[in-house]
């Protein structure tokens, strides 16, 4: 596990289900989860839920974010519209592991119609068990977003 402890959790209705299952799955490995909802099965609308956890990543209160819709891609792309936000959708464990690794991602997206929870908690595992590798990585990472 990284030294981060504080990971945020959000979703859109889709994946309400599979995020309960990421909460329990990393509250039982020590990270402090902080679930930002929602927690009715109401439709609602992934932009606000992605942007929300993004906020709580980017202003320090989380130290990462683990975010899920149908596909992951609507609520990553609304996270990433964020400042300060590198987040991935990843339905493969080694993808999982790279966007850590290679490109610091601070969020992970998750699609709850696309893969099942046994995967999708090794795809979160991947992810909580990487570390940045800096070098010639940070060069690239840092012309995402230039200050
Ligand atoms: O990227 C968007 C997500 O996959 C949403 O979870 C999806 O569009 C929601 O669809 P619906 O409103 O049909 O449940």
């Amino acid at each position: 596990m990284t030294t981060s402890k504080r990971i945020v959790l959000s979703s859109d209705h889709a994946a309400i289900p599979l995020r309960q299952a990421v909460a329990d799955h990393i509250a039982q490995q020590g990270w402090e989860v902080v679930d930002i909802g929602p927690t009715t099965p109401e439709s609602t609308h992934y932009p606000i839920h992605g942007a929300a956890a993004a906020e709580r990543v980017a202003s320090g209160d989380c130290d990462l974010g683990i975010i899920l819709c149908g596909t992951g891609q609507g609520i990553m792309m609304a996270a990433n519209k964020v400042k300060g936000i590198r987040c991935g959708v990843c339905s493969d464990t080694f993808s999982a592991a790279m966007i850590r690794q290679h490109n610091n991602a601070n969020m992970l997206s998750i699609g709850a119609r696309v893969v099942g929870e046994g995967l999708a908690l090794e795809i979160v595992d991947a992810f909580l068990g990487a570390e940045f590798e800096g070098g010639r990585h940070a060069t690239r990472v840092d012309m995402i977003e230039p200050n």
